[in-house]
């Protein structure tokens, strides 16, 4: 802005020659007060006003007094390409209204009045003012300034942004109703400047730098400095999320138990786990930043491989010993820079194979421990259908199961309770094609009837109330591809007899509800104590089925008619029992003649639950007849008596344990005279004997 911007061109001016009269004829017309002087050149000569006319005529001067002999030669002129401050200097230095405007050839151009000058200043004023406004929209930071009375006045295109509010929102109102969190009224009040704030304004996260405006010693105001913190925010947590990424990772590669190790693309050491200082022998820290060749030729780490893999710029193996004995396999693989295609890094893993196969070593042992285990428990299972068999008629028995093993044909095994028949059938089946398929034992009389069908056939979804929901499979469908042992088959109601020889010889099994039959592929050993031909005669079992079922008979003798089978027997549980209970108990003769003289009506089962008992409850290793059941004493006894001529060593027994002839008596069913008698004849001196 210079003064020609502003000044009034072409003033109204007076020539020298010009007369008082016609000056102050002008100074009235235009209502000036003074006018310059311009000679017939254009440049300035002088400047005349009201004062020199007064005081011509105060002098008595003639009107047609030219002014050149009254004007002020001496004038303050200004420049045009003056800046208007120069003007107002003048003005307000020599106390003049107006300045005369001249070029540099000292010509009259204009005429720079006060009002021109107010309107300079106004100018520049608003000019100031734009740019201002301009700087404070250019900035970042949000600005917001209050005056002393806390109303807004400076609101910036930022603060705008960073608040959501518009600039015609905020300016003119009172802080506190706008932006009652900006703390610009704490400021005003106390005259103190906070900086690094961390507030929210209008949901945004911000730092505020606030400072109170000072002018003289008067607070006049407020501003506050801030930005928007959100996304820098955003960045720290992110910032926050990798650090801690990174440190799991750190904890992840240093909880590895194989040494794991980074190299930079030069070949040097950055990082080394905990794993890899164990294995190595040495302090990561320490040799950190050294390169590869000179940890290999100083021997702190066994690197090799990480050599290698920097010549050939790939994946190395290397198997070393180490110094401290161990030996170990290192691989070093080049991690490639996506943009040079070079290396970038190295990633050194090291494994200890002293570690690997130790480590090998102990699967060994436990993978033949686990066989020795499998091993006792495949003998245990073969154990379980092993078959005491010392008498002729059980080694016929056991004969003819095994020969008609193999064959599918259908089996009736006969026999008292607890001969073992379900221990034949499975000995059948064990030897069988079937071997390795199902053994389904029924006990078709432990079974309720009304669920026997049920269980015997199975049934659909829904069949009956209070049925599966999905429905059932029944003991035949799951016999498939095996053996179905049907024990008691004798029990079998008439309406399953029906049904089971209908299974049998169609091979197909429909169950409880359902339509369609399935088939099913089993054999069939049945087993009974009953008379089975004496119930068909009475009608109680049905005759196809008899002839079905009854393809192969094999009939179990009871225990009492092979007592050359209570010995093995014996042993056989006591074995077994001793294994169970882990004890070691000896059977006395005594005893065995005891259990030898029983006759066993229970069968064998009755033996094992006995053997059983005695190795539990035996106080002795030795089995003493004292341990034995009562009853079986008891019987035992009495069949001795039968036989009438008892063993002279069971005799004496007895007498020690019942301690008078007329007990021993009581219990062997005789006169207290024939014990007398029997024990004279066998030579024993009683009373020498009770001591
Ligand atoms: N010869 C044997 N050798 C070894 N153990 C046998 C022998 N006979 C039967 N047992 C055993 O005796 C017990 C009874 O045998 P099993 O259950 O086979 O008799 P069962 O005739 O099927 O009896 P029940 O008709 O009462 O069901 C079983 O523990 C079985 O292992």
């Amino acid at each position: 802005m210079l003064i020609r911007d502003f000044m009034a061109r072409e003033p109204v001016c007076l020539r020298p020659d010009d007369n008082v009269q016609h000056a102050a004829k002008i100074f009235s017309k235009y209502e000036i007060d003074g006018a310059p002087v311009v000679d017939e050149t254009g440049k300035l000569a002088g400047i005349f006003t009201k004062t020199h006319v007064m005081r011509a005529i105060a002098k008595g001067m003639p009107v047609d007094t030219p002014v050149r002999h009254l004007m002020r030669r001496q004038v303050y002129t200004i420049f045009e390409d003056d800046v208007p401050e120069s003007a107002w200097e003048m003005a307000l230095k020599y106390g003049i209204g107006r300045v005369p405007v001249v070029d540099r050839q000292n010509r009259l151009v204009g005429m720079m009045t006060r009002t021109r000058l107010v309107q300079a200043f106004e100018q520049k004023y608003k000019n100031i003012i734009s740019f201002l406004n301009a700087v404070l929209n250019c900035a970042l930071s949000g600005i917001c300034a209050v005056n002393e009375k806390g109303t807004v006045v400076i609101f910036n295109q930022s603060a705008a942004q960073i608040t959501g509010l518009s600039v015609d929102q905020v300016v003119g109102r009172h802080i506190e109703e706008v932006i009652p969190q900006s703390g610009l009224l704490k400021v005003l009040q106390t005259g103190k400047a906070s900086y690094g704030q961390k507030i929210v304004l209008h949901q945004t996260t911000v730092i505020a730098n606030q400072t109170p405006v000072i002018y003289g010693n008067k607070i006049i105001g407020a501003v506050s400095l801030f930005h928007d913190v959100s996304e820098v925010e955003a960045l720290s947590q992110q910032l926050e999320t990798v650090k801690r990424m990174a440190q799991e990772l750190d904890t992840i590669i240093n909880a590895s138990s194989e040494g794991i190790a980074l190299v930079d693309q030069e070949g040097k050491l950055i990082k080394l786990n905990r794993t890899y200082e164990q294995v190595e022998g040495v302090c990561g820290e320490k040799i950190r930043g050294l390169r590869a060749k000179d940890l290999v030729q100083k021997g702190y780490l066994s690197f090799l491989a990480v050599l290698a893999a920097l010549e050939k710029g790939g994946s190395a193996c290397v198997i070393e010993r180490l110094r401290t004995g161990r030996e170990v396999l290192t691989t070093a693989t080049p991690i490639v820079d996506e943009h040079s295609r070079g290396i970038r890094r190295i990633v050194v893993n090291c494994r200890d194979l002293t570690e690997l196969a130790e480590l090998r070593r102990q699967l060994e042992e436990e993978r033949a421990r686990y066989h020795a285990e499998l091993e006792s428990l495949r003998w245990e299972a073969r154990e379980s259908d092993r078959m005491v068999a010392k008498s002729s008629s059980m080694r016929d028995v056991l004969a003819v199961a095994q020969r008609v093993a193999p064959y599918d044909s259908n089996i009736l095994i006969l026999g008292e309770s607890g001969t073992g028949k379900d221990l034949l059938a499975r000995f059948i089946h064990h030897r069988s094609a079937r071997a390795t398929g199902p053994f389904i034992s029924v006990d078709c009389a432990a079974i309720p009837e009304n669920l026997l069908e049920s269980e015997l056939f199975g049934y659909t979804a829904g069949a009956f109330t209070g049925a599966d929901r999905q429905g059932k499979p029944g003991l035949i469908e799951m016999a498939d591809g095996g053996t179905l042992f049907l024990n008691e088959i004798g029990e079998l109601p008439p309406g399953l007899q029906a049904k089971l020889l209908t299974v049998i010889q169609e091979k197909q099994v429909r169950r409880l509800g359902g339509i369609k039959p399935c088939p099913v592929n089993f054999r069939l050993i049945a087993a009974t104590n009953r008379n089975l031909e004496q119930m068909v005669e009475k009608g109680a079992f049905r005759r196809d089925l008899y002839y079905r079922i009854n393809v192969i008979p094999i009939r179990i003798p009871p225990l009492r008619e092979r007592p050359e089978d209570i010995a093995p027997l014996v042993h056989h549980f006591l074995h077994r029992f001793n294994k169970k209970f882990n004890v070691f108990r000896q059977i006395a003769p005594e005893t065995m003649e005891w259990l030898q003289n029983y006759p066993w009506p229970g069968n064998v089962r009755e033996l094992e639950n006995v053997m059983e008992r005695l190795v539990v409850i035996s106080v002795e290793e030795v089995i003493k007849p004292g341990s034995l059941p009562e009853q079986i004493r008891k019987m035992a006894a009495s069949a001795l008596v039968k036989k009438g001529n008892p063993e002279p060593a069971l005799l004496l027994n007895l007498y020690q344990q019942l301690g008078s002839t007329r007990k021993v008596a009581a219990a062997l069913g005789v006169n207290q005279s024939t014990v007398v008698r029997w024990l004279k004849k066998y030579g024993y001196n009683l009373s020498a004997t009770r001591s």
